[in-house]
């Protein structure tokens, strides 16, 4: 899979993908990231890649042409208009598990890092796809919005975490929160490590887990448990939860 970064500060982009996993899958060619500055595809002396608003107001907006000749550049040295492109601002649809684990069938995702207040929304209508966000607040520049799609979603491919499982079982894959993790010591100042983790029955242990993933989600995210049709077990054991802590 290949990750193209829109930005107008590349070393940011690379210096932040050389570590973890997303390093290990770019080193083992599972993942191929390249970034294209803006800045290199203007033709005034002053490299000129934002302007002031129209109809006035704060700050300024970036310019339709750099980031224009970017993404061309970005198609053309990779697939073409097989790619995706992705603007991140706090506009776009949020990205949440569901999102990373659809876009893992891309062969490209061009991701438009945006800075200033914004691009204009002429290249928005005419050359992005789609719009992704964060989250509903504003920082300072969509890179770190890039540098994480591109790490959640290398994470699932294969061979990047070793055990596919691992990414299947991580939170929010399968709508729920993680159970707790524990490992040595077994007591941390009298704070026990739960006995069914000990016992080697790892039906009893999934359960267990499972209970766990179900009473957090209740208790701490609600609402993501209406998006989840319950199995008669998973409910029993949602049940067992929250009579256990009364
Ligand atoms: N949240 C986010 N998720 O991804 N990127 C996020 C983000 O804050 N990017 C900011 C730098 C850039 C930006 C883009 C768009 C707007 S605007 N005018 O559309 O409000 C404001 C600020």
């Amino acid at each position: 899979m290949r990750f193209d970064v829109i930005t107008l500060f590349p070393e940011m982009v690379k210096a932040a993908s050389r570590y973890g996993v997303t390093g290990k899958a770019i080193d083992n060619g599972v993942v191929r990231l390249e970034t294209w500055n803006p800045r290199d595809y203007t033709h005034d002396k002053h490299r000129t890649v934002d302007d002031r608003p129209y109809g006035g107001g704060p700050g300024m907006v970036m310019k339709y042409q750099p980031l224009f000749d970017a993404v061309s550049e970005a198609k053309e040295n990779g697939f073409g208009d097989r790619a995706k492109v992705v603007y991140l601002s706090p506009q776009g649809r949020p990205i949440t598990q569901s999102l990373l684990n659809e876009s893992v069938h891309c062969e490209q995702l061009i991701l438009v890092a945006g800075r200033y207040e914004g691009i204009d929304e002429r290249f928005i209508e005419t050359v992005c796809d789609e719009e992704w966000s964060l989250g509903d607040y504003v920082i300072s520049g969509g890179e770190l919005a890039a540098l994480i799609v591109v790490d959640g979603v290398s994470r699932l491919l294969p061979g990047v975490l070793g055990d596919e499982n691992s990414a299947l079982q991580d939170s929010h894959m399968d709508g729920l929160l993680d159970y707790p993790h524990f490992t040595r010591p077994e007591n941390i100042e009298g704070r026990v490590v739960p006995e069914v983790l000990l016992s080697g029955n790892h039906a009893d242990i999934e359960r267990w887990r499972l209970k766990q993933a179900l009473g957090r989600t209740w208790q701490r995210r609600p609402e993501l448990l209406k998006n989840k049709q319950l199995s008669d077990v998973e409910y029993e054991l949602l049940q067992e939860f929250i009579v256990e802590l009364v």
